[in-house]
């Protein structure tokens, strides 16, 4: 990533898949668009005509990857794609997706996958015993050679190696002829289905939809696998043994304000946090007078705030739009600038007054510590942090780029002891039990805020 700027939380990946459109390729072209925020590494189109999977993939942004002519050889009704962030495995094109491979009956299939396998060092180790050779070294390439090891026909191959596979995993199987849909059985990261005239959808995010103009159907359940065939749409499950424990993260940061997932609009679960937030300070007759929230992932939350504590809601803090890839390898003092590349304090709006800054979540501190000292550079004079999600205190082993506890902020202090660190005059972060309301879904996974992992941890340590 040395060539963004040093970002506090990387997106996901993201995938997307259509089936039975004339126009194929460009459709999920203008999908993966849509889910471009979840991954910026590398991105990738798998087409199948129904003879043939044709893949075109790279490392970059999808318009790095993809210029004007490039899909026109890319014929075919049904496509997958991907944009990636990788957690497993580094960021060489072996590891870009879709990964396309050749299954000992002959037959080519594509695989996308968002999520991390937690038993992957295990299973990997298993696999190479047996005489598998790796092509890459992303988690993601498992799931081909466990289909490989498997018996019976596809659907059978998929249940098999899916009841092997522990951890986070929302993936899509292309085939000749058919797409293939699968979640995890703790339904950890999200995978929706939308209808588009006699053909369908699949992406991580419903904000994808929108701009194919297809309509949401329902989310691909926890444990199901969707077969989506010249038949029709086939469901089945690989285990009974399903609960649902979507990221919280998903809905805290990750996800875009306009996507809905379980149900739930992701910009309406930002803004109840932040209602959610001011409960407190309004019941302590908490003084300030403005509420600026940091742009663009605070901004939902920053308004419930405002909303529930009667204060308003202020543009304090400006993003330049045109900042995501800067310099390549950035030099200290450039690193040093980087938040100001980004954010701005309004001065006008800010000189003189008590902020009650509002941001999203702390990971290592980094941004917030930025953001505090621009304000008071700006005349702010006090900054009250308040976090729209439960303080992050442990790893994240599901997809998520935090995996050492030595690296989050609020793992070793206290929130007093980090609004010192931090500069600020005051920090709160909202309760787990505050998250799980506003979330209003019926399972949530809050490991990272407190420790209570969905799944072994395998060879993972916290
Ligand atoms: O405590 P830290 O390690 O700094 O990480 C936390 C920050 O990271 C994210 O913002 P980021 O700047 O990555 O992206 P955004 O512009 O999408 O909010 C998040 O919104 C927090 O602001
Ligand atoms: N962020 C993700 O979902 C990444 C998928 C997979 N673990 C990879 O590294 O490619
Ligand atoms: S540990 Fe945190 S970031 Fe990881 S899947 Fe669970 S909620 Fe999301
Ligand atoms: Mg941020």
């Amino acid at each position: 990533m040395g060539e963004y700027l040093d970002k506090g939380l990387h997106e996901e990946c993201g995938v997307f898949g259509v089936y039975r459109q004339s126009d194929a390729a460009h459709l999920t072209y203008f999908g993966l668009h849509a889910l471009q925020h979840r991954g910026q590494e590398g991105a990738g189109i798998a087409v199948a005509d129904g003879k043939t999977v044709r893949c075109r993939k790279g490392k970059g942004l999808l318009s790095d990857v993809f210029g004007r002519n490039d899909l026109d050889g890319m014929t075919g009704k049904n496509a997958i794609g991907h944009v990636r962030y990788g957690t497993a495995g580094g960021g060489e094109v072996e590891n870009v997706q879709p990964i396309v491979s050749r299954l000992a009956n002959g037959g080519a299939l594509a695989v996308a996958h968002n999520g991390q396998i937690a038993n992957a060092a295990e299973l990997r180790k298993e696999l190479e015993d047996k005489g598998s050779i790796f092509w890459g070294s992303s988690d993601s390439e498992i799931i081909l050679h466990l289909l490989q090891g498997t018996k019976g026909p596809l659907i059978e191959k998929i249940k098999q190696a899916c009841n092997r596979l522990d951890g986070a995993f929302a993936f899509l199987i292309l085939t000749e002829k058919n797409l293939y849909a699968v979640r995890d059985k703790n339904g950890l990261r999200p995978l929706s289905l939308a209808k588009q005239g006699d053909g369908w959808c699949v992406s991580s995010e419903s904000c994808a939809f929108d701009i194919v103009g297809a309509h949401l159907v329902r989310d691909v359940r926890p444990g199901e696998i969707v077969k989506i065939s010249a038949a029709g749409l086939e469901s089945c499950f690989y285990t009974e043994e399903t609960s649902c424990n979507l990221c919280a993260m998903e809905y805290i940061y990750f996800s875009r304000p306009d996507s809905v997932l379980e149900r739930q609009n992701v910009h309406g679960v930002r803004r109840e946090c932040g209602r959610l937030l001011a409960q407190e300070d309004l019941d302590n007759f908490f003084k300030a007078d403005i509420v600026v929230g940091v742009p663009d992932s605070s901004l939902s939350a920053a308004a419930g705030y405002s909303e529930a504590i009667g204060l308003p809601n202020e543009m304090g803090l400006i993003k330049n739009r045109y900042v995501g890839r800067t310099f390549i390898q950035p030099t200290q003092a450039q690193r040093d600038l980087g938040v100001r590349l980004k954010l701005s304090a309004n001065v006008p709006v800010v000189r003189g007054k008590r902020v009650v800054l509002v941001d999203d979540s702390i990971v290592r501190g980094t941004t917030s510590k930025r953001i505090v000292a621009l304000l008071r550079q700006a005349g702010a004079t006090e900054v009250h942090l308040r976090i729209a999600a439960p303080a992050i205190k442990y790893p994240c082993f599901y997809g998520v780029d935090m995996s050492t506890r030595a690296e989050l902020a609020s793992a070793s202090l206290e929130p007093d002891v980090l609004a010192k660190v931090l500069g600020a005059d005051s920090l709160r972060f909202l309760s787990v039990d505050d998250l799980k309301q506003a979330c209003g879904c019926q399972g949530l996974c809050t490991a990272c805020f407190d420790g209570s992992y969905v799944t072994p941890l395998y060879s993972n340590k916290i």
